[in-house]
């Protein structure tokens, strides 16, 4: 069984168990559920830089980056250095992180945020609404067709944006519909930790152009950004790069600073 097999057979038990605890009824109540929120997508089409920050603890493939940070200092971090959006890992136990790190960040900055979560039930869609998410992560990895469809209407119909992720020809083909806002490569295979930028490179000429293009994982470096531009990526998802710093913030503000 490889560690995404892993991931998502926890995932099932950890949400059934949030639904025996927290009825989707209670969830739609909370004050969070009904705030407007903001287009990661439309973001990054208006940005130069494309960046999207990512709070992480720690990961599968690194083990630990940073656990002496906090929350609220990182995202106000990232929203001073200009990114587009941040990226907030909301699952415990293989990436340290939580739901109420959604919410901190949601108190600390006026970003669009991501929840980075393996959604494998319309329940954590809206979680994420009501914690304070503006978009959500769908992984066509592990989601059938039928499931990507439901999951993202249902979030388009909460206005979240949908951030699909794919890995390789055979995901990509298919997910491709029109409940989706943002496709996302993974330079990272989830399911043995290998990085190429290679692999947004290959799929960039296969997906439509009224997706925006996410590159994700892997990038830690200017050159990398470049490399992509011209393949038609318009977001780039970094974590560990800034992460791994003392002040992910003022690493993003020296980041940015030196792609422009
Ligand atoms: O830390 P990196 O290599 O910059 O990667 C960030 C992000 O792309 C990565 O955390 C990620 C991409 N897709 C995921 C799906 C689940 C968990 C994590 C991820």
């Amino acid at each position: 069984m490889n560690i995404l097999d892993k991931i998502v057979i926890d995932k099932r038990k950890e949400v059934d168990l949030r639904k025996s605890l927290i009825p989707i009824s209670q969830l739609e109540q909370s004050v969070l559920f009904t705030r407007a929120t903001t287009s990661l997508a439309q973001n990054l089409k208006n940005s130069k830089s494309g960046i999207i920050a990512e709070h992480k603890r720690r990961s599968p493939s690194k083990s630990v980056i940073n656990n002496g940070l906090n929350v609220q200092d990182v995202a106000s971090g990232y929203e001073n250095a200009g990114v587009c959006g941040m990226s907030v890992l909301t699952d415990g136990k293989y990436f340290g992180g939580s739901l109420d790190d959604l919410l901190t960040a949601r108190a600390s900055c006026n970003l669009p945020l991501l929840r980075k979560e393996f959604i494998i039930d319309e329940y954590q869609i809206v979680e994420a609404k009501a914690y304070g998410a503006d978009v959500i992560l769908l992984i066509a990895a592990i989601l059938t067709r039928d499931e990507i469809k439901q999951f993202s209407e249902l979030a388009k119909s909460l206005k979240l944006d949908v951030l699909l992720e794919v890995h390789n020809e055979e995901e990509l083909h298919k997910s491709i519909m029109p409940s989706l806002d943002m496709l996302g490569v993974n330079n990272r295979n989830l399911k043995t930790f290998d990085v190429s930028l290679n692999t947004s490179k290959a799929l960039s000429k296969i997906i439509p152009n009224n997706f925006v293009k996410v590159s994700e994982s892997g990038i830690s470096n200017i050159e990398a950004i470049k490399q992509l531009q011209p393949y038609g990526y318009q977001g780039f998802l970094i974590g560990e790069n800034f992460m791994k710093t003392d002040n992910p913030g003022a690493s993003a503000t020296e980041f940015i600073k030196n792609l422009s």
